[in-house]
């Protein structure tokens, strides 16, 4: 039954009190969880805290359960919802926790003393230095579970609690252990760098974020592949970044890059190599040294140049163009390609024994309508960044614009989410949720495909121009946006479609800079 308002407000005085009276952060955690179990009928709430070894999370109080009774849970257990929230610094939520697999010790511990049934919410708590240090848990019916997170003193609450009982832990001599060593520190920053830049929940993502963090000291060849726009750049960037190489990280789109230029970009030129070439320049092979080359779209490698690509894997040599003598570099090399290799090579144009020593080590990224539950959680975190990045507070998602999200396709995959979310926050007024009206371009282009009436609106405004470059630029943006919807993100059916090379369009795409929220490292 729900408390009289003036119930409520008395719980809260009360409990405030006995908060203020907490003399140690257990006791203080106590209070605070048994308060919100009370206060929105949950059936399960705890609270951990990180050791200061960085390697568990420790219980500090439960609710329905004692604190005694919870398990530790260990900080490499990236895929316990727990632990995810503490490393990614962000709310985790989970629906069914009977569909969690394969998550390790501790968890399996934690869910036997569980409720069956209900949705896990959990919050990070932060530290005075503001970083991530404890999670307080909460499960409930999904309904119980959601008012609790949007009444207004419940959150200032948590906030006053999270602050308390960092300030107690602070003073507590055991909550004091001996530092990390190297080698754990470099194992958790990693395990927290996926943990906050991989984002899913679905189980799919979660062994990708395995596989990633496995794949990050390796030094072998590494052969990304997946759609258009399921993250096979963003993959590879967090492979370098999880890795211990010092050197830099170095993106090569081969489609991107005229044929003919390809080879110096790569190799690099030295001076009065040709007409032309009054200065020496460092290739990109050589950039790397030390850190990782990323050939992105490697099935548009030109095949001359796989010779020489296949040489250097094998001998770490190469020669910069107009050089007599070969230079070394240490590189780890990551590949991606949306393509089919395997049918490249039965056309001639993929060389068979190059795709050998490329897939020493193949990932394979699903595509975003196989893993529809990461929906929410990427949403929370595209939503997460647009408002740092524009000082904006959009909420999140109405329940019928997540359901129209849910039921779309996603041909250009995590990408397309992206876009649509970018537009559909900027029409959304602020502190307000992001309504199926602002996800319009969903709606009324169900697949994608511009309506006649935008098509002719958009001559009309060209028509009348007084600039000719400006309307020739934003022609060709139009006309190559719209191709590339159409043809579901493939660039080779859209360039075919245009009658131009795939090598063109790539291009012009970049000078249209048409990968809407790209990272360009
Ligand atoms: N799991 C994820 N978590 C957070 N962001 C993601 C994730 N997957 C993809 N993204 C984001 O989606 C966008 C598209 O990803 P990315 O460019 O890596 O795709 P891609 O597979 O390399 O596409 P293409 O084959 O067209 O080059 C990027 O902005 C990337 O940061």
């Amino acid at each position: 039954m729900k408390r009289e308002p003036d119930g409520e407000a008395l719980a809260l005085a009360a409990l405030i009190r006995d908060m203020s009276a907490a003399t140690t952060a257990a006791e203080l955690a106590g209070v605070f969880v048994r308060g919100a179990i009370d206060a929105h009928r949950l059936s399960w709430g705890g609270c951990y805290w990180r050791d200061a070894a960085a390697r568990n999370l420790l219980p500090l109080a439960g609710g329905h359960a004692r604190a005694d009774a919870l398990p530790a849970l260990a900080l490499d257990e990236l895929d316990n919802p727990l632990v995810y929230s503490l490393t990614a610094a962000q709310p985790c939520r989970v629906e069914h926790l009977g569909t969690l697999v394969d998550v390790g010790e501790g968890f399996e511990r934690l869910r036997e003393r569980l409720p069956r049934r209900g949705v896990l919410h959990v919050t990070p708590l932060f530290d005075s230095s503001m970083r991530a240090a404890g999670v307080l848990a909460v499960m409930g019916g999904a309904e119980e579970v959601q008012a609790w997170l949007v009444s207004l003193p419940w959150q200032l609450l948590l906030q006053a609690y999270g602050q308390l009982l960092a300030r107690l832990q602070q003073a507590d001599p055991a909550a004091r252990s001996e530092p990390a060593k190297p080698g754990q520190r470099e194992r958790a920053g990693a395990g927290r760098l996926l943990a906050a830049e991989f984002i899913g929940v679905s189980p799919v993502a979660r062994s990708v974020r395995n596989e990633l963090q496995r794949l990050a000291d390796s030094s072998l060849s590494l052969l990304l592949t997946g759609e258009t726009g399921v993250g096979k750049d963003h993959a590879a960037w967090l492979i370098h970044q999880a890795s211990s190489r010092q050197g830099r990280f170095v993106p090569v789109n081969c489609a991107a890059i005229p044929k003919d230029l390809i080879e110096s970009e790569l190799f690099g030129v030295v001076r009065g190599a040709y007409t032309g070439a009054a200065q020496a320049r460092e290739g990109l092979v050589a950039a790397a040294h030390g850190g990782t080359l990323f050939l992105d779209e490697i099935g548009d490698m030109p095949l001359d140049l796989q010779g020489s690509l296949l040489r250097l894997l094998n001998e770490k040599k190469f020669r910069p163009l107009g050089a007599s003598r070969e230079q070394g570099s240490d590189f780890r090399l990551i590949c991606a390609t949306h393509r089919p290799l395997q049918e490249l090579i039965r056309d001639g144009r993929f060389r068979e024994d190059l795709y050998f020593r490329l897939r020493q080590q193949v990932l394979h990224l699903p595509p975003l309508r196989e893993r529809k539950e990461d929906l929410p959680a990427l949403a929370a975190h595209i939503l997460l960044q647009f408002n740092r990045e524009h000082h904006r507070n959009v909420m999140g998602l109405s329940e019928r614009a997540l359901a129209l999200l849910q039921a779309h396709r996603f041909p250009g995959n995590v990408r397309e989410l992206r876009s649509l979310l970018l537009v559909a926050a900027e029409r959304t007024a602020p502190g307000g949720w992001i309504s199926a009206r602002a996800l319009a371009d969903l709606q009324s282009v169900p697949h994608g495909v511009t309506s006649a009436g935008d098509e002719l609106e958009l001559l009309r405004t060209l028509w009348g121009t007084n600039n000719l470059p400006e309307a020739m630029t934003l022609f060709e943006r139009h006309l190559l946006s719209d191709r590339l919807r159409r043809a579901q993100g493939s660039r080779r059916l859209a360039a075919e479609s245009l009658g131009i090379p795939k090598r063109t369009l790539a291009h012009k795409c970049q000078s249209h800079r048409l990968d809407v929220g790209e990272r360009t490292t």
